[in-house]
Parts: C-alpha cells; sequence; structure tokens
C-alpha cells in the first residue's frame, strides 16, 4: 500500500521541480505543435506564451503593436501573436472581418483589463453588445448632434473666449490642455447633461490629460496581471484624492462628481416627478429603454456613463492637436483653409457657417480626413471573434472562437495605400475617386457592428472647433515638430511624444 508517508516524500521540492519542468514541456509542446493555430506563421516564443507580449506591453511602455508590424514584415500577412490569437495586416480582410452581418464577439482578454464589464464598449458577447448599443444609437445619431450643435458652439466660444485672453496677456497658452478641456466638457454636456467646466479653469484641469495620456499602462499591466486594475479600481476615493500626485486627483475627483450625477440622474429617471432640465442624458435613455431591471442597475449604467463619456476626451483631444500643429505650423494649409472658410461665410446667411455646410467643404473636411488618418484614436488592435463558424484567409482557416485582430492604425500608415505615409497631406483626399476607392480602407471609427457609437460627434466636434479657430487665430509653436504627434507607443488610445503638451503663442488671425 501507497502509505501517507510515501506520498509525502514524493513532495520534496526536487520532485515538485521535475513535475513542473514535464508540466511545462508538455505545455510548450501543445502550443507549438498541438494547438489549433500551431500551424499559422509567427515567432515561437510569442505562440508559447503570452509574456512574450507582456515584455514589450509592460517592460517596453506599450510597443507590441510596432512589434506585429515587424512580425508581418517576416512571417506575411497573418500572424500568430499569442498563443490564442491572430493578427492580419491585409487591407483587403478589414471588410471581412469588421462587419455588420453575423455574430462577432470581442476577446474578454483585452476588455476585461479595463474593469468596465456593464459597459457596452467591453461588452464581449455580440447578443449582450447589440441589446445595450440600441437605446442609445438614436441619441447619438447624426441627426440628434446637428440639432445639438449649438451645445457644441457654446463650448467652442468658451475656448476662444479663453484663448483670446492669452492674445491679451501675450504668455503661453498650454493649448494642448485646453484641447482636451473642451473634449472633456462637450463630451459630459452631451451624453449626462453636466458640464464640468474644465474650460473655465485656470490650467484647463491639466492633470486629467496628464491622467489619461498615461493611463494606459494601467491598461497593459492588468492584461497580464488581472487583479492589478480591479485593486486601483476598489481603492477608496476620499483616500486616493488625499495622497495621490496631481492626475490621479484629478481623475478621482472627476469618478466621484460622476458617481454622484449618475446617481441623481438615475433618481429623476425614475421619479414619478421627472425633471425636464434631465431628460437628454444617455441614463434616461437607458432607463426608458426595453432593457432588464438587471441592465439598469447603479454599476451598469455606471460603467456606461463613464466609458462614453470617457471615450470622448482623449480620441478627439489627440486629433484635434496633430491637426491644429500641422494646420498652424504650414502657411499654405492655413490660407487654403482661409480661403474656403471665408467663401462659406460669404454664402452663409449669418455669420456663422452651419455644420450641414461645413461637412460640405472638401478641403477642410480633407483636412479632418488627414488627421483622422494618423490619429485613429486607438493603438492597439481590435480582435473579434466568429464564436460559430470559420473564418477564411487566402489558404488559411481559421477556427470558430479564435480572436483576429486588425490594427487602423499600421492600415492608416501602409504606403502601399498612403504614400509617403507619414506626412500630412490633405491632397491625398481632394480627389473624389481617390476618396471613395479609400472608403474601405479609411476607417478611423472602426467599422461593423462595434462601429464607433460617437462618430458624429466627434466629427461635429472637430468640423466647428476647427474651422472657428482657423478663422480667429494664429498660433506659433516652440519647440515642436509633426514627429511629437505621431504615434510611438500603444496606451490604448493613440500614445504620442508630446504626451498631450501642446504649447503656443497667439495672435489675432492675419486674413489678407
Ligand atoms: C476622433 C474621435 C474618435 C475616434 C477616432 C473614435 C474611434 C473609435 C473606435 C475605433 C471604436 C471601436 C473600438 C473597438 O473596436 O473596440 C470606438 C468605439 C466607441 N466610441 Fe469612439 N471614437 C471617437 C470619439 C468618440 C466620442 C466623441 C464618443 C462619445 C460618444 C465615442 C464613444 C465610443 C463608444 C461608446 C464606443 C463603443 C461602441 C460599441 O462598442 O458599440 N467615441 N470609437
Amino acid at each position: 500500500m501507497f502509505s501517507d508517508t510515501h506520498f509525502k516524500d514524493l513532495l520534496v521540492w526536487p520532485n515538485l521541480l521535475v513535475i513542473f519542468v514535464l508540466w511545462l514541456a508538455s505545455l510548450v509542446f501543445y502550443r507549438v505543435f498541438l494547438h489549433p493555430l500551431a500551424n499559422f506563421p509567427g515567432p515561437k516564443l510569442a505562440a508559447v506564451t503570452r509574456y512574450y507580449e507582456a515584455y514589450f506591453d509592460v517592460i517596453q511602455n506599450g510597443q507590441y503593436t510596432f512589434k506585429i508590424a515587424e512580425m508581418h514584415k517576416k512571417y506575411g500577412p497573418i500572424v500568430r501573436i499569442s498563443p490564442y490569437e491572430l493578427h492580419v495586416i491585409d487591407p483587403a480582410f478589414f471588410e471581412k472581418l469588421y462587419r455588420q452581418e453575423g455574430r462577432w464577439n470581442k476577446y474578454a482578454w483585452s476588455l476585461d483589463a479595463f474593469s468596465g464589464k456593464g459597459a457596452m464598449i467591453c461588452s464581449t458577447d455580440h447578443d449582450i453588445h447589440k441589446t445595450r448599443r440600441q437605446p442609445l444609437n438614436s441619441f447619438l445619431s447624426k441627426a440628434k448632434v446637428a440639432s445639438q450643435q449649438v451645445l457644441i458652439r457654446q463650448n467652442v466660444e468658451k475656448l476662444c473666449d479663453r484663448i483670446t485672453l492669452f492674445i491679451d496677456s501675450g504668455d503661453t497658452i498650454i493649448l494642448g490642455a485646453a484641447t482636451s478641456a473642451f473634449a472633456r466638457d462637450v463630451a459630459t454636456e452631451y451624453i449626462i447633461g453636466r458640464n464640468y467646466n474644465s474650460l473655465d479653469l485656470e490650467d484647463f484641469n491639466v492633470g486629467m490629460t496628464v491622467l489619461l495620456q498615461g493611463s494606459g499602462r494601467i491598461w497593459r499591466i492588468t492584461k497580464h496581471i488581472t487583479w492589478f486594475g480591479p485593486t486601483m479600481k476598489s481603492m477608496p476615493v476620499d483616500w486616493v484624492i488625499k495622497v495621490a500626485d496631481a492626475g490621479m486627483k484629478a481623475f478621482f475627483a472627476y469618478l466621484k462628481e460622476t458617481t454622484k450625477d449618475t446617481k441623481e440622474l438615475l433618481a429623476q429617471a425614475t421619479s414619478s416627478t421627472p425633471d425636464q432640465k434631465h431628460q437628454r442624458t444617455i441614463v434616461n435613455e437607458i432607463m426608458n429603454s426595453n432593457l432588464p431591471p438587471v441592465e439598469k442597475s447603479f454599476d451598469r449604467v455606471f460603467d456606461e456613463v463613464v466609458t462614453v463619456t470617457g471615450a470622448g476626451f482623449e480620441t478627439i483631444a489627440n486629433a484635434l492637436r496633430l491637426i491644429f500643429y500641422h494646420v498652424f505650423s504650414n502657411d499654405e494649409i492655413l490660407r487654403t483653409l482661409r480661403v474656403e472658410l471665408r467663401s462659406a461665410t460669404k454664402r452663409s446667411s449669418s455669420d456663422e457657417i452651419d455644420l450641414k455646410t461645413l461637412e460640405q467643404l472638401p478641403y477642410l473636411t480633407s483636412v479632418i480626413m488627414e488627421g483622422l488618418r494618423l490619429s485613429p484614436a486607438i493603438a492597439t488592435r481590435s480582435a473579434r471573434i466568429a464564436p460559430d463558424r470559420e473564418l477564411i484567409y487566402g489558404r488559411w482557416r481559421i477556427p470558430a472562437g479564435t480572436p483576429v485582430g486588425m490594427t487602423t492604425l499600421l492600415m492608416h500608415t501602409d504606403e502601399k495605400l498612403y504614400p509617403d505615409p507619414m506626412c500630412f497631406n490633405p491632397e491625398r483626399w481632394m480627389d473624389f475617386d481617390d476618396r471613395k476607392k479609400a472608403e474601405k480602407t479609411f476607417a478611423p471609427f472602426t467599422k461593423g457592428t462595434r462601429i464607433c457609437i460617437g462618430m458624429h460627434l466627434a466629427w461635429a466636434e472637430i468640423y466647428l472647433v476647427l474651422s472657428t479657430l482657423v478663422q480667429r487665430f494664429d498660433f506659433d509653436f516652440k519647440d515642436v515638430s509633426g514627429k511629437d504627434f505621431e504615434c510611438n507607443s500603444d496606451q490604448f488610445i493613440i500614445g504620442t511624444p508630446s504626451n498631450g503638451v501642446l504649447n503656443a503663442t497667439v495672435t489675432s488671425a492675419e486674413i489678407s
């Protein structure tokens, strides 16, 4: 008989070590030779362990997107980038992967790291996502945004008033932070009817910009060490506000404010005497929808409030900073824009050019498209999973349930599609045939079931703020170059060397 003593003898560390090594060897053997993805090309180390990605994510500060681009050069258009995940770099595959038809899940491993499971953007399951998105579609539709353009204009005017004070004083304006403040004020006012007035603050609440620019680090660490994000999230807000640095303080103060406001909005929405003033918010849309009660809990609604507003902060601000830099540093682009806007003003019956008219201006639209090409919000791949069918790519059959991603940034900077890809050149969009052809491969808001729900708001904000600033101001930027606004790291959003900083001296526009 095998006695307890014999068993205990076996549990000595040399034996445990042997068991561990055998287990590890068989895992490596399985992943490299027997796994359903074993035949796909790619580095063997990436096939064996996700710590390969962790090295580029955590130690190399968000370099995996660029490592993936290198892998494609070596291994071809489809690559196994982890034991479980594939990446494709062929523009022809984009419309096959990001589409409306069929069921598409997202990859939980990457999204759970946001610790926001109640949010539509983090909903991995196709059906749950669809149910959550449905009540918000019309709230952010093109028509609804157009009808709310006054709200955006009021914030543009606030931004202009602040900028004008810097003309008078001759001081340097932190335009990068002011741009973020504008994006945040519009997002919260549009989505939850609350303007936190970052534009009124002396420093434009620059701490929020700094924190959000660096917050990708928490997401990247949490992907690999799953308890990290939830632990941060569970810290008592008041304690963090006391001990943290300026950025953390600003962010946690924002969370405290949105928590209070979400509770108030929920109470209003369920009250027998709702206040008309608070009718137009996503909280009302959710509470008045047919969603089941579990979808209307505070935690679920709060996740939605934080992510839908947050998705409209640094995404827009990053694109705007890049556009401002190029427009105000290039006399030819600035002059062409001013000529186009002046002739539109002449045709307009009022001083303001209507959003609809702005949308039809070819050069202004080309400038914005070029900005969104180089700053398409997200620097990481966005994997999709076909849960119920194989996907076919060339000779490859991708097993059902496999996460497959493409990276818009890599497609947007592919020199076969966009010659001299890093050059900011609005002219490339001026030929309407070329623009039409690029429709399939220009996708700053992605495509398919998960297409950005805030895209019409984003376009409207950029049209209104850019056209106004171009007509009123000249900016002179110090010690920066175009490189400072190019993506150099994956912070989930686009990470740039500028980190959101864009300082300028400003004068009134010299219109000849
Ligand atoms: C330049 C500005 C913006 C760009 C380039 C952009 C881009 C994107 C992209 C690429 C996605 C897909 C993410 C994925 O595949 O996981 C997305 C989703 C989303 N965006 Fe935006 N976005 C912008 C602005 C906004 C704004 C202003 C809002 C606020 C309403 C917003 C709200 C959202 C939401 C809620 C989702 C998730 C949609 C869903 O899962 O169905 N975005 N955005």
